[in-house]
This record gives C-alpha cells, sequence and structure tokens, in this order.
C-alpha cells in the first residue's frame, strides 16, 4: 500500500491543455497536483445566454440549442446557467427559485413523448404531483416510480424496480428518466437511464445542496455493493440539471450541513478564493441566507463543470474531487450504509486526510485547523462518532477496494502546498496513514 510507482507520474494527460483558460497547471514528479486556482474560473452569468456565451463552445451550443444560437430565453425565476461543456454531450445547469415550478426548462429538456419520473417516499409528496403536471401540461405521457428513501437502498436489487416499471410501461428507447430527489436518487436514475436499452436520456431534479453542488453534475452514476460504495455505475451524462433552490426549503438542517461539506472540497482542492469566501458567511450558509446558498451552488457547479470538462472519465484530475473520500467511504461501508451521511463521512474524511498531510509535513497545522474550524461552522461532524467500531482493519479493508486504487497500489488525494492545492499519489507515507487512523479511531 502507498509504494512509490513510476508509471504514477506520467499516466496523467496533460491537463495544462485547458480549452477555458482554468488557472490549473499539473505537476508530474509525484503523481499530479494542483496550483490552487484564485478564481476558479469563476463567472457570474445572469441568463442562460450569458452563461453560454462564456463558457460554450459552437458545438456544445449546438448541443443545448439544436442550434448554433445561445439559448437565451429566461425561464421564470432563473437566475444562474452553468454549462457542462463536453462537446455533443454538453448540458445547462440551471440554478433559481421557483425554476421547477415554471415548468418551462424541464419541458424544454424533456422532449420525447414520455417520461419516467422516479423519485422516493419522502421526496414524492413533496414534489412528484408538481413535476408529474408540469409534463403533462407539456404534453408528455408520464409514469412514476417511488423507491424506499435512504442510503441502504441505493442498491441494485432496488434500482431494478425503476428497470421494472420501464418494461412493464412498454417505455421505449425515447423515453426520458426524471430523477427527483437527492443525490442517492440521481446515482441510480443516471445509472438505470445508462443500462436502460442501452441508454436513454434523463434530466436531474436535484433537491438537496448534496445533489445540487455535486452528485448531479458530471454524470458518475452508481450503485453501492455491501463491500464498497459506488462499485457498479457508469459515466453517463444527463440532458441537463434543474437545481430549484426553493425545494431546499423543505430539507432538513443535517442534510443541508452535509451538502455544505463538498462546498468546502471545492475550496479545499482548487479554490481558495472560493474557501476564504465561506469563512466570512458560513453561518449565514448555515442559516440558509438565500443568496449565500445561491452563490454557493453557483460556484460549486463552476467548479466542478471545470474539472469534469478537463477530465470525465477521472483519468487523472476528476479524481481530486474525492478528496476525503477515501477515507469517508470506508467510514460509510464501515458503519453501514446510511448510519452517518455521505457528507458528514466525507467531512471527517476531508479531516483525516489533512490531518495526514500535515504529519508528513505537506500543509501547516493552520490549515488543518481553518478547515476543522469552517466544517464545524456548518455544522459538520470532524471525527468518528462515539461507539461506531471503527478500526483499523475496517479502514484498510474497505480502502483496498477504492475506485483509485491501480495495480494494488493506494492512491490517496492528499492536501500539500498552500490552500487549494492538492495532490493524487500513491507516493505517501503509510506510517503517516496508519497513524491517522489510529488516531482518529482511538478518539471514537
Ligand atoms: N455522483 C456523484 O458525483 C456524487 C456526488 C456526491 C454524492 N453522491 C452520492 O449522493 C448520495 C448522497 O446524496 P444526498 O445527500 O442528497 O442524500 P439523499 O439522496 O439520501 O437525500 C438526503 C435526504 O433528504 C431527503 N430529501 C431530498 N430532498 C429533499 C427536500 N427537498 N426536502 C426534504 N427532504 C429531502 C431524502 O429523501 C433523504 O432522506 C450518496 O449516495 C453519495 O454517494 C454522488
Ligand atoms: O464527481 C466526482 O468525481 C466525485 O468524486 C464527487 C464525489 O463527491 C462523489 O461522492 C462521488 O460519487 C465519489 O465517486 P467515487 O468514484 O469515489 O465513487
Ligand atoms: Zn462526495
Amino acid at each position: 500500500m502507498g509504494r512509490p510507482r513510476a508509471t504514477d507520474t506520467n499516466t496523467i494527460p496533460g491537463f495544462a491543455a485547458l480549452s477555458f483558460g482554468l488557472a490549473i497547471s499539473c505537476c508530474f514528479t509525484s503523481g499530479f497536483s494542483f496550483v490552487p486556482s484564485t478564481s476558479g474560473g469563476r463567472v457570474q452569468p445572469r441568463t442562460a445566454g450569458a452563461a453560454a456565451g462564456r463558457h460554450t463552445t459552437a458545438a456544445a451550443r449546438r448541443a443545448l440549442t439544436g442550434t448554433n444560437m445561445v439559448a437565451t430565453e429566461p425561464a421564470a425565476g432563473l437566475l444562474k446557467t452553468v454549462t457542462v461543456d463536453l462537446e455533443d454531450r454538453s448540458y445547462p445547469i440551471y440554478i433559481g427559485e421557483g425554476i421547477l415550478d415554471s415548468g418551462d426548462l424541464l419541458r424544454r429538456h424533456v422532449t420525447s413523448k414520455k417520461a419516467l419520473v422516479i423519485t422516493n417516499d419522502k421526496v414524492g409528496p413533496l414534489y412528484l404531483d408538481k413535476t408529474v403536471k408540469i409534463l403533462e401540461a407539456g404534453g408528455v405521457e408520464v409514469e412514476t416510480v417511488v423507491l424506499p428513501d435512504g442510503e441502504e437502498f441505493k442498491s441494485l436489487e432496488v434500482l431494478t424496480k425503476i428497470l421494472d416499471k420501464a418494461l412493464s410501461a412498454r417505455l421505449d428507447r425515447k423515453t426520458t428518466f426524471v430523477a427527483l430527489g437527492g443525490g442517492v436518487i440521481g446515482d441510480m436514475v443516471g445509472f438505470a437511464a445508462a443500462i436502460y436499452q442501452r441508454g436513454v436520456k434523463f434530466v436531474q431534479v436535484p433537491t438537496t445542496l448534496m445533489a445540487m453542488v455535486d452528485s448531479a453534475v458530471g454524470g458518475k452514476t452508481a450503485v453501492n455493493h455491501p463491500l464498497g460504495k459506488n462499485m457498479i455505475g457508469a459515466f453517463y451524462q444527463p440532458q441537463a440539471v434543474l437545481a430549484d433552490m426553493g425545494t431546499l426549503k423543505s430539507l432538513p438542517d443535517r442534510e443541508l450541513a452535509s451538502g455544505i461539506a463538498e462546498v468546502v472540497k471545492y475550496g479545499l482542492i482548487k479554490d481558495s478564493e472560493f474557501f476564504r469566501w465561506q469563512e466570512g458567511c458560513m453561518e449565514n450558509m448555515a442559516a440558509r441566507d438565500a443568496g449565500v446558498l445561491a452563490e454557493a451552488v453557483e460556484r460549486s457547479c463552476i467548479n466542478k463543470a471545470n474539472v469534469v470538462a478537463a477530465d470525465e472519465k477521472e483519468a487523472g484530475l476528476r479524481a481530486t474531487l474525492n478528496l476525503g473520500h477515501t477515507f469517508g467511504h470506508a467510514i460509510e461501508t464501515g458503519l453501514g450504509y446510511g448510519k452517518l451521511l455521505h457528507g458528514e463521512a466525507v467531512a471527517i474524511g476531508m479531516h483525516m486526510a489533512a490531518d495526514m498531510s500535515c504529519r508528513m509535513g505537506w500543509v501547516d497545522q493552520e490549515l488543518v485547523d481553518r478547515s476543522v474550524a469552517l466544517m464545524q461552522k456548518a455544522g459538520l461532524p470532524v471525527e468518528l462518532p462515539k461507539g461506531g467500531g471503527m478500526d483499523m482493519d475496517k479502514f484498510l479493508n474497505a480502502m483496498a477496494v477504492d475506485k483509485k486504487v491501480a495495480d494494488g497500489e493506494l492512491r490517496l488525494i492528499l492536501l500539500k502546498g498552500d490552500l487549494g492545492g492538492c495532490v493524487m499519489t500513491g507516493e505517501f507515507d503509510e506510517a503517516a496513514m496508519r497513524a491517522t487512523i489510529q488516531d482518529f479511531c482511538d478518539r471514537q
């Protein structure tokens, strides 16, 4: 585990050749690293057209609009659009209050005669009727599936219910699947869309902060396996992401905080200015200040869209979005799915990654302390839960099947240098990793 390998350094494509001028550079001496970006490629589009104009290639615009024209018609309440630029698979992320209610955007991206809307038994009573009516008003014939709510139901077995419904309703390959819910629904529906009749279109309607800032964007779709998180899945991009900020009003505080963990992540891995901004307004974010939340969603989406556009299938750079996840996924698997929320496990995992980086002298203790303070302000845990029973073996067994393991070698995302700098590397001090795990286990 963690032994140095020469191939580590030369298997990463040249991310410096990014077409949209990201302030990212690569270092090929130890895995690879980011030089922190001061802006994170941030723009402040006010309409769909403005966003597409700033971010989108002609090919991407054709994919979005069917023409070379920029989509300029703003729907009611539309505030921001961020584009994920993937040539003919490009798509918009709409961020705004009430954009689901207005109906225009959903109908714009469900162009099929039939749609299958999939949600769960918590989100369904809140937003399913509205979603179905919007589609029906546009002449779409709608079928629905309501899955049980919870991370423990993010499984192949439960996903089969989506396929069963699609087949029994004789839905053909032109059908659009609509994922209405948080990351669990989004990941499952995306995977179902990827495999149903070898692929149907799908639209993400994220209703949690976690899904708006992270899971609905970028096309990672999956279900869990008892031996590991997200182990069965596919890269499969949606047609569009509709983040209606109004849906967050019904989201419990603990779930909001869970989403904030991934917001903090973007600051730590690549956007120091975003991190500092969060330090100044985290109380307001946690208190649901609408402006602060909308800006957090927009800046997170821009950060993620830029990474995904540069490395859609995680050849290298995209792995940095996994900061804290090797430890975090081990915690989720080790404790049992659903005991901790994903963002809570990631927060503890990011603390562990920062702690380990500091032990190796790669970052100062001050950066560890600032990260912990920021996550605590958001209401996130930064230590393993008392009595959870995590131990060294549980960590090492789960980490051994992490998706970043290459030819048997564990690679970790660790912080390095100034705020906003990180590396993916197998060249770490295994003793430091074990010391971090042991200390965290001892304190639980
Ligand atoms: N694909 C990716 O890139 C990616 C990124 C991050 C996380 N994930 C995955 O996403 C999942 C976590 O997502 P999540 O945090 O959204 O969890 P979740 O989907 O379980 O939603 C959290 C809880 O909030 C409820 N809920 C959803 N929207 C609500 C609303 N508007 N009002 C009230 N309740 C609402 C849900 O029913 C659930 O009980 C994990 O499985 C994680 O692995 C994937
Ligand atoms: O989009 C990505 O890439 C990420 O790593 C985002 C993570 O926040 C997310 O939890 C993702 O599902 C983890 O991916 P995995 O490949 O480690 O399962
Ligand atoms: Zn995550």
